[in-house]
């Protein structure tokens, strides 16, 4: 009797880079959302999310401290088994370009040391070894359908930058209400030859909680509750009321104008 093998399936790693101004549960369920949907199709099997807070050379209007934005996500994050939160990006002098983000990401985890991997008995001590290209764990851009617009708009993205991302690594993109990007694709030259890299992820359950919304809210004083995961360490430090937004007061870096849809 023979029985077909399984074909193995590609390990991946998703990450995230944004301004988690702050985090909100929406930015948590993109990786459940991007989870399913990778998972569904039999190819991959999701091992590890990767939340990146921009660093403050970003220069956002409104961006508070990525010392305080890191720390939001770690809370939030102590609620998913396999999602966490690294700080390397946003302890960086000045701001990268997220393809730079990805690349370092992608050392990290060919320099990693899987415990499978370990070599070398007890009395030799735990052994380094390399992993090895072909159990490496594919690192994809996670992004909203708004991140993907953001590639259409002239100047803010390098077009070999974009190139990189869509060849090498691959992109999963939640829709987001007032965005398509299967059309945004289709009218892409240069997204269209890399479609297949590219996985649109739809969200049934209309949500479109931003982090914009919730900084309104605290400055007029309404709750946030139940819209992130954690509204305590806000109301702590009175985080995000008008005194607060003073860091930057009217800095919007131009390729950031964008947003200016919904930005204050
Ligand atoms: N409601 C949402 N649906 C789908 N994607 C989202 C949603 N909110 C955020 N994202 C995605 O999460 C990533 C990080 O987003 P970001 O930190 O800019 O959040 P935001 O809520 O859009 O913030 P802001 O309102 O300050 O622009 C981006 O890829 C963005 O597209
Ligand atoms: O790499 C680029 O050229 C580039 C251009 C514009 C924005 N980004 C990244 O996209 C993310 C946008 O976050 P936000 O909050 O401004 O929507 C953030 O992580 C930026 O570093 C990256």
């Amino acid at each position: 009797m023979y029985f077909l093998q399984q074909p193995k399936k590609t390990k991946v790693v998703l990450l995230a880079c944004g301004s988690f101004n702050p985090i909100t549960n929406m930015h948590l369920r993109m990786f459940e959302l991007a989870r399913d949907h990778l998972e569904d199709t039999g190819q991959y099997e999701v091992v590890q999310g990767i939340l990146s807070p921009v660093g403050d050379g970003y220069e956002k209007k409104g961006l508070i401290e990525a010392s305080h934005r890191g720390e939001m996500a770690k809370l939030a994050a102590e609620s998913s088994s396999w999602i966490g939160v690294d700080t390397w990006e946003s302890r960086q002098a000045n701001w990268l370009e997220t393809v730079k983000v990805l690349r370092h990401h992608r050392q990290e985890l060919l320099s990693r040391e899987p415990d499978t991997d370990v070599v070398g008995t007890a009395k030799a001590g735990r052994k380094r070894k390399r992993m090895d290209a072909s159990n490496e764990p594919r690192l994809m851009l996670l992004c909203g359908a708004d991140m993907l617009d953001s590639f259409g708009v002239p100047g803010l993205w390098k077009p070999e930058d974009i190139e990189e991302i869509v060849s090498s690594y691959g992109l999963v993109c939640i829709t987001r209400g007032g965005s398509d990007p299967e059309a945004f694709i289709q009218g892409s030259d240069l997204l269209w030859p890399h479609r297949h890299n590219i996985h649109v992820v739809r969200e049934w359950v209309a949500n479109d909680v931003s982090a914009t919304h919730i900084r309104r809210a605290l400055r007029r004083g309404h709750s946030v509750r139940y819209l992130l995961p954690d509204p305590v360490y806000i109301q702590e430090r009175r985080l995000y009321t008008t005194e607060s937004e003073q860091r930057n007061p009217g800095v919007v870096l131009a390729p950031l104008q964008k947003h200016a849809g919904r930005h204050e």
